[in-house]
């Protein structure tokens, strides 16, 4: 007799409602051959604010409300769009995290900015699974390497040479991954970040923007992820789908 496999129960986290809507849709229409797999799994996703305290509340409170109902989550994905490095990042393309890194939560000192670690208090950096995070990256054809969670978008050439300095190999910076990965953290789930490129780290440019774009390729993304997933045994379609607002 084989181990019956408990549906995974997944918590997609995204800052606002048309981030949310772009993943739904691609959950809801899997890519071809994704549907050859047969056990069942549950996506929440939560439209849960802009920025990283938004995001770190939202996720905790949706993480224990599942626990409560003895229902808990799995795994907790923060998604959406975000500025990217060049040139591993371009606009509409895709990227996964290896490492999701708060990169301005710190002090700013004569010698430079010292990170919250290094000031002696928890962490600034969150480790996705590398396994499975390397493997997503694989599937989505997306780029692999450090998401910065920033609190203040960048704006011009300086900051951007400032950040990827300090991060050597960074793909891209957000406002939310490091806020969803400290909830994950605290409830012992663990995360994935996944972003798509609207627009370039550097000097503020909005006519540049392209949302229409990345939010086109977030469905994409997630049209390809649950195949992605179906390898690590247990997310697998037919999905239940299920969108919220935090
Ligand atoms: O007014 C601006 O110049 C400006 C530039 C970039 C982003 C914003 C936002 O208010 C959007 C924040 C929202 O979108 C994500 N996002 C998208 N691109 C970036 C970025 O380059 N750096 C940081 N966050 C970005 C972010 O996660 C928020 O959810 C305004």
């Amino acid at each position: 007799m084989t181990d019956p496999v408990a549906p995974a129960r997944i918590l997609v986290v995204t800052a606002v409602a048309a981030e949310r809507d772009a993943v739904t849709a691609g959950l809801r229409a899997p890519a071809a051959g994704s549907g050859a797999i047969t056990a069942a799994g549950a996506v929440t996703v939560l439209a849960g604010g802009v920025g990283p305290a938004a995001a770190a509340a939202s996720t905790a409170t949706a993480l224990a409300r599942a626990a409560h109902d003895l229902t808990p989550y799995d795994l907790v994905v923060s998604v959406g769009i975000g500025g990217g490095f060049a040139p591993a990042a371009p606009v509409g393309s895709v990227v996964v995290a290896d490492a999701i890194v708060a990169a301005d939560l710190g002090a700013q000192t004569p010698g430079g900015f010292l990170p919250v670690a290094e000031l002696g208090f928890g962490t600034s950096r969150h480790d996705p699974p590398p396994v499975l995070s390397r493997a997503v990256a694989g599937a989505l054809g997306a780029a692999y390497g450090p998401v910065l969670t920033v609190s203040t978008v960048t704006g011009t050439a300086g900051r951007a040479a400032e950040l990827s300095g300090r991060h050597p190999g960074a793909v891209a910076e957000a406002m939310e991954g490091f806020g969803v990965a400290e909830a994950a953290a605290a409830a012992g789930v663990p995360v994935l970040e996944i972003r798509a490129v609207s627009n370039a780290v550097g000097p503020r440019d909005r006519a540049a923007w392209r949302i229409g774009e990345a939010l086109a390729a977030l469905t994409t993304a997630f049209g390809k992820l649950p195949a992605a997933l179906a390898d690590f045994g247990k997310l697998s379609p037919p999905l239940e789908v299920e969108a919220q607002h935090g």
